[in-house]
């Protein structure tokens, strides 16, 4: 049987391999909740964010056997119809953020949708339970620390996410509007 429903957990186990995504949401969730950390390598399907993150989610909590939190990260280019959305990972991987901004050269829209999605489950069984974020932005050249990610190419209100100030992105960033909705979802539990 399958349920969503359980206890408000004490403590978080975050099951991520990205320490600059670990460290925004320890920074977002201090003196909320306890957070743990697992690296678990774990495989992502095709799909759209929401199948992609369940089946991350269910997949952790199959792993650990127990509760999980994790978490996808998309960019999408409205130009683009949304792609790389989910995969952007792989676009990262192969031109780095120096070069990300040649995706859209033929495009006039430079229009960008970060988007991030966490998924929590009770443990395996459990139906993951969903929380999203979405800041709109563009696509621009590098500017800023090429620290985290596609940060130095994604500009929100004339900076980039990485000439920011960490606490500064965290307010107004895809990550931290969903985990806005995972707090108000843990305040509400009993
Ligand atoms: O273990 P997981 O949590 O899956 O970590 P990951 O690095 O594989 O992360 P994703 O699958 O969510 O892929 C998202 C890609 O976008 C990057 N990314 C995620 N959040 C970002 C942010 O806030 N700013 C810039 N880049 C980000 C990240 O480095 C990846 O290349
Ligand atoms: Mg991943």
């Amino acid at each position: 049987m399958s349920s969503s429903s359980a206890a408000v957990p004490k403590h978080l186990n975050f099951i991520t391999g990205n320490k600059n995504k670990l460290a925004e949401v320890q920074a977002i969730l201090q003196g909320v909740i306890e957070l743990q950390n697992q690296n678990v390598d774990l495989v992502e399907i095709q799909g759209t964010v929401e199948e992609v993150t369940k089946d991350k989610c269910r997949r952790a909590a199959e792993a650990i056997n127990g509760p999980v939190l994790v978490e996808d990260t998309c960019l999408c280019f409205k130009a683009m119809n949304d792609l790389p959305g989910p995969y952007i990972k792989w676009f990262m991987l192969s031109l780095g953020p120096l070069q990300m901004h040649k995706l859209l050269e033929g495009f006039e829209d430079k229009s960008a949708q970060a988007v991030c999605t966490f998924g929590y489950s009770a443990g395996p069984g459990h139906e993951p339970i969903l929380f999203q974020g979405r800041t709109d932005g563009k696509l621009v050249q590098s500017r800023g620390p090429t620290v985290f990610g596609w940060d130095s190419c994604f500009e929100y209100e004339g900076q980039t996410y990485a000439e920011m100030d960490k606490s500064e992105k965290n307010k107004i960033s895809h990550r931290g509007k969903a985990l806005d909705k995972l707090k108000e979802w843990l305040g509400s539990q009993v």
